[in-house]
């Protein structure tokens, strides 16, 4: 555990490679959000796609970031364009997933649900099923890289319906279908303004009657309406960002009043995929400082942390738990608390939750001190 500091027996803030050397586990985490920018320039080069703003991949990487820092989500999500643009080949999709896989082993991550949205990627002419397919197998082909380099990691897959669209129903029958086949739940994401969670009912019925998990993109763009119906309209298991729980709860010095909403939230143990520096880029939250994670950490919702899209905010697992130490000062029993929160709330049988907890998490972060 942490290393107490010589002076005041206080433990020492980790270090950056401690956190690197953490155990991490990554629970909403965008496919096409987390390109390499030279693989980006590869694969528009390969399949004739000319509309990069720039083929050199360190301005590129720093145009995604620049592009997304836009302090609106409708904004932010224009940058995809170009991600999409490029992963319409099954043999694009499978790099881009085997690459994802290595860059989380890389960076500490033991168990990570990576989300995408077929319907995104058919364009090429692949049919949903070969885009799954296809990119499980890069899943596969990226954990074994990582193994033989040393890494373990293991890599479920969400499957995204877009909210806009009205191809969520197949979508979830999709995720039902393979869901012996990697993939572990289902998710819609795109436009949260005007386009509620109740607008793809009845994929989430589905889903229930079919004893599949789903997870929800709200409370992002948009405020507490969302997160209500998220929850109790369509029954998801937990909240894809959530941060504007915050509007129903009043702080007023010592003394803390959560609303119904944000009470039934904490009391059923909702896990919120916290992403902070997507959150800021989006105008989600107003800075990391101002984060909402730190109040729902202190009042012990089940809070997680994520990198949403770590090809549009430059970041990474470590550097979000970077970000965490700097403005929270977090420790490592915090790091930890994290990290078992999200494997608490992973899309695994039960069993194999606890097996990751108790025979990876722990004794990695023992052998941290
Ligand atoms: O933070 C987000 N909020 C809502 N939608 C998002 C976010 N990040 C990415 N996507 C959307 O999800 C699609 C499938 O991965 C992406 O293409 C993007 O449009
Ligand atoms: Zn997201």
């Amino acid at each position: 555990m942490p290393t107490p500091s010589a002076s005041d027996g206080t433990p020492a803030p980790p270090t950056p490679e401690q956190v690197l050397r953490a155990p991490k586990v990554l629970l909403h985490d965008h496919l096409d959000g987390g390109l390499r920018p030279a693989t980006v320039v590869e694969l528009a080069d390969a399949a004739g796609y000319d509309r990069l703003p720039t083929q050199d991949p360190v301005a590129l990487g720093q145009w995604f970031v620049d592009a997304a820092d836009s302090g609106s989500l409708e904004r932010y999500l224009e940058t995809f364009a170009h991600t999409v643009g490029v992963m319409q080949g099954a043999d694009a999709l499978a790099r881009v997933a085997s690459e994802c896989a290595q860059d989380l082993a890389a960076d500490g991550v033991v168990y990570a649900e990576v989300r995408f949205a077929p319907e995104l990627h058919v364009e090429g002419g692949l049919a949903l099923e070969e885009v799954v397919e296809a990119v499980d197998a890069g899943f596969r082909e990226g954990e074994a890289a990582a193994a033989a380099r040393g890494r373990t990691v293991r890599v479920g897959t969400l499957l995204t319906a877009m909210r806009h669209a009205a191809r969520s129903r197949e979508i979830a029958e999709l995720a039902v279908r393979y869901r012996d086949r990697g993939v572990v739940g289902f998710d819609i994401a795109g436009a949260e303004a005007g386009f509620p969670p109740t607008r793809h009912l009845d994929a989430f019925e589905y889903l229930r009657r079919e004893n599949a998990h789903f997870t929800i993109h709200a409370g992002e763009a948009f405020g507490l309406p969302s997160i209500w119906e998220a929850l109790q309209w369509c029954g998801a298991d937990r909240l894809g960002h959530g941060v504007r729980i915050i509007d129903d709860i009043a702080v007023d010095g010592d003394d803390v009043r959560l609303g119904r909403l944000a009470s039934y939230v904490r009391d059923k143990r909702i896990p919120l995929e916290m992403c902070p520096s997507s959150n800021v880029q989006t105008g989600a939250a107003p800075s990391i400082a101002e984060h909402p994670i730190g109040l729902l950490r202190r009042l012990s919702f089940r809070v997680t942390v994520n990198t949403d899209n770590r090809l549009m905010s430059g970041t990474s697992m470590s550097r979000e738990m970077g970000l965490l130490v700097e403005h929270f000062g977090y420790g490592l029993r915090d790091l930890q608390w994290l990290t078992i929160n999200a494997m608490k709330s992973a899309f695994l049988p039960f069993d194999e939750r606890l097996a990751l907890i108790d025979g990876v998490i722990k004794p990695g972060y023992a052998a941290l001190g």
